[in-house]
C-alpha cells in the first residue's frame, strides 16, 4: 500500500517516536496480530513515528506496516548479520545497519522518547527488561509500557510483583511498568506517565554512553 505522506494527524502527543519491542513470530493467538496493527494505527492518530528492529516477520512485520502504511515514518535498526532479506524479510521506510545486538538496542533507546513491549519471545523479554533496569538505575526517564493482550504477560507481572514482595525490586521501580490490555488504553497512560525513581546515575549513563559509542549522556538519557 502506498505510503500516504499527506494524512492529517489526528491527535497531538508528547512523544515523537516510539520504540516498539515485539515477537519476530506472529504468536498463535490472532489477538496478538490484531494487537500489533491496532498499535501501530495509535501511534498513526498520535502522529508518532516507529524506531523497531526492522524486518517484516511475525508482530515485527505487523506494526511496521501498519505505521508505514499510516503516513509515519518508520526506522528499522538492524545489525549487519541479520540484514539479507531471507533473515527477516524486506523493512519499510529507512534502514539503519549496525555493527550488533548491543548496538541496535542502544540506537533504538537513543532514537526514542518510549518503549512499548507487544507479546514476543527471549529478544522481545530481553529488550523489554533492558530499559526497564536502565529506568531503574536512571540512565533515562523514558515510559516503558507492556501491550498484556489477553492476559499474555500476567505471569512476567506477577513474578514482578513477587519479586517487590521478596525485597528485589523496590514499589518505586515497579512503577516503571505501565501496562494495559490495548493500545489505546495504554498510549493513554504512557502520555500522563511521570518517572518516579530519584537522580539520574550520570556517572553510568555516561560510561554506557562511552561503551556504546555514543559521546555525550543526553544522546540516551534525553
Ligand atoms: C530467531 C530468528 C530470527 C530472528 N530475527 C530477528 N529479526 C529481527 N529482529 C529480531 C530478530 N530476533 C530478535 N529480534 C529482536 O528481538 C525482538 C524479537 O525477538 P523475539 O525473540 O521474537 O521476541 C524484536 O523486538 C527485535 O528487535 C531465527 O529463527
Amino acid at each position: 500500500m502506498e505510503n500516504q505522506q499527506q494524512r492529517q494527524p489526528s491527535m497531538k502527543s508528547r512523544f515523537r517516536r516510539v520504540c516498539v519491542f515485539c515477537g519476530s513470530s506472529p504468536g498463535k493467538n490472532p489477538n496478538y496480530q490484531h494487537a500489533a496493527i491496532q498499535l501501530g494505527k495509535q501511534l498513526v492518530e498520535r502522529n508518532i513515528d516507529l524506531v523497531y528492529g526492522g524486518g517484516s516477520i511475525g508482530l515485527m512485520g505487523l506494526v511496521s506496516q501498519a505505521v508505514y502504511d499510516g503516513g509515519r515514518h518508520v526506522l528499522g535498526v538492524i545489525p549487519k548479520t541479520l540484514m539479507p532479506r531471507e533473515i527477516t524479510g524486506e523493512t519499510v521506510g529507512e534502514v539503519k545497519a549496525v555493527s550488533g545486538m548491543h548496538q541496535r538496542k542502544a540506537e533504538m533507546a537513543r532514537q526514542a522518547d518510549a518503549f512499548i513491549a507487544l507479546p514476543g519471545g527471549y529478544g522481545t523479554l530481553e529488550e523489554l527488561l533492558e530499559v526497564i533496569t536502565w529506568a531503574q538505575l536512571g540512565i533515562h526517564d523514558k515510559p516503558v509500557g507492556l501491550m498484556n493482550v489477553d492476559g499474555y504477560y500476567n505471569s512476567l507481572l506477577s513474578f514482578i510483583d513477587k519479586a517487590v514482595d521478596e525485597g528485589f525490586i523496590t514499589p518505586a521501580a515497579r512503577h516503571i511498568i505501565v501496562s494495559a490490555h490495548t493500545a489505546q488504553e495504554l498510549m493513554c497512560l504512557l502520555e500522563d506517565y511521570e518517572a518516579e525513581h530519584s537522580g539520574v546515575a550520570s556517572k553510568l549513563s555516561w560510561e554506557m554512553g562511552q561503551q556504546l559509542g555514543y559521546t555525550v549522556k543526553s544522546d540516551i538519557s534525553r
